[in-house]
């Protein structure tokens, strides 16, 4: 019989009672439930750099959440604590009982006290996290590319710049890929922060998937010799009825410290022989791809999602750490029903810096905590958000030059999964 809600208890759980958390996790993302010894084995590792909450009914477990230290870039380059969350799940005979609520509102308040500026996460379905303060910050665009049609021209033999393109082992990318993501991780908004064990498991040395089909890895060194990219990719084997290749190239990774790295792992990817197609897995929705083929209709977007969604923890901060390509000021009212920030702030920003105080002067934009997390990272239009009645202006105007002061000359990009 099932228990009351009231009976069932939320609490941190032991290593001991990892493997029924991960069995619960599995069963609420409709996964096989059984675990392998090496996905035990491999979890295992991550488990004192996790935060873990369990709800349990009796013995078994019912509903999963995972929080971790992240870091997020801001706007400008600062690297900013995150409170990451993840494996959130709640079995499917305990929904609906407030099991995610009552996660949820745990996790915030203690990120909120140990002083994380922002939390994040990667939502399965849009309609769940907004309630709790998170907006969308980051997209993600899909590309599919008919290379035959794209226009290139199929005497490309490599970049033309004094760079190099090799061809690597998953050795290369752990020696040489956390420092290069170092450096792209500056450059972009929206950028989260790659540890050791990302690189082993994102290059087979630690598995957690029952099968890992080893990809092609490919570095690109400037002419110094300083390695300035890196792409992932995996060809399916595909040959048509009159003997002609098909193959299609997905990329899993394309990080690049140059816009000149970038050019040419494209470049290099829609010109090995065979391949007739390109997949290329998430993009920032302003990527160069589809602009460096002549035929840029060649590229067609498959995808065109919401990626990283923030919660703000701390408006003052948050909106201190980032950088703003236009020098004004502004007031703005923002609404926390959950009561973890919030208030009325007057933003200046210049090219110096910026800061951000509580003040008492009339507002000029009134908007959620949630609707600010769509404008943090400089992604969506005050403009917009105050036509859809989500923004409301105080002053006539304000919205624009908010625009003028938020938004970026390139968009913000979130490559990974959490
Ligand atoms: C960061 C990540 O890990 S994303 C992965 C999220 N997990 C999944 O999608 C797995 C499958 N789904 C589930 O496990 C659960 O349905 C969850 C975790 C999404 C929701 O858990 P529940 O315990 O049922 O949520 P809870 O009862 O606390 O609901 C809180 C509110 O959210 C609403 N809600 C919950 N899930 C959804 C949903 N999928 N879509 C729309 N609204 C939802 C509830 O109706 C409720 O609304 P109210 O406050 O207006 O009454």
């Amino acid at each position: 019989m099932t228990s009351a809600r009231f009976d069932i208890d939320i609490r941190p759980i032991t290593q001991a009672e990892h493997p029924e958390w991960l069995r619960a996790v599995k069963t609420g993302f409709l996964q096989n439930p059984v675990i392998s010894e090496e996905e035990l084995a491999a979890r295992s590792e991550r488990f004192e750099v996790c935060r873990y909450l369990g709800a349990f009914d009796g013995d078994r477990c019912v509903a999963t959440f995972r929080s971790f230290d992240q870091e997020v870039t801001a706007v400008g380059g600062g690297l900013i604590s995150a409170d990451a969350i993840s494996s959130v799940t709640v079995t499917a005979t305990h929904r609906r009982r407030g099991l995610l609520t009552r996660m949820m509102n745990q996790d915030l308040a203690a990120a909120k006290e140990r002083g994380d500026t922002v939390a994040t996460l990667i939502a399965a379905e849009y309609p769940i996290y907004g309630r709790y303060g998170f907006g969308p910050a980051t997209q993600s665009v899909e590309w599919t590319v008919d290379i035959p049609r794209a226009g290139l021209d199929p005497r490309w033999s490599g970049p033309g710049d004094g760079g190099r393109i090799d061809i690597v082992d998953a050795e290369d990318v752990r020696k040489f890929g956390p420092e290069l993501h170092e450096r792209v991780r500056r450059l972009i908004p929206g950028v989260i922060d790659r540890d050791d064990w990302w690189w082993r498991l994102n290059t087979g040395a630690v598995r957690v998937e029952p099968k890992w089909k080893e990809p092609f890895y490919a570095l690109y060194r400037g002419a110094d010799g300083e390695v300035e990219g890196l792409v992932v990719y995996e060809v399916d084997d595909k040959w048509g009825d009159a003997k002609q290749p098909q193959d299609t190239a997905t990329v899993r990774d394309l990080i690049a410290a140059t816009p000149a790295a970038e050019r040419a792992l494209w470049s290099f990817l829609c010109s090995i022989d065979w391949v007739t197609g390109i997949k290329s897995g998430s993009r920032a929705p302003d990527d160069l791809l589809p602009l460096l083929l002549p035929d840029a209709r060649a590229a067609r977007v498959t995808s065109a999602v919401d990626w990283l969604w923030v919660r703000i923890l701390d408006v003052v901060r948050a909106l201190e750490s980032r950088t703003y390509e236009g020098t004004g000021s502004l007031v703005l009212e923002v609404a926390d029903r959950a009561g973890l920030t919030g208030g009325r702030f007057r933003l200046e920003t210049s090219a110096q810096g910026a800061s951000c105080t509580p003040t008492t002067e009339s507002a000029e934009l009134t908007l959620d905590v949630a609707d600010l997390a769509r404008l943090w990272l400089g992604d969506e239009s005050v403009v917009r958000l105050a036509a859809l009645g989500r923004v409301q202006e105080e002053r006539a105007g304000a919205a624009l030059s908010a625009d003028a002061l938020l938004r970026t000359s390139r968009r913000p990009w979130c490559p990974d999964m959490f």
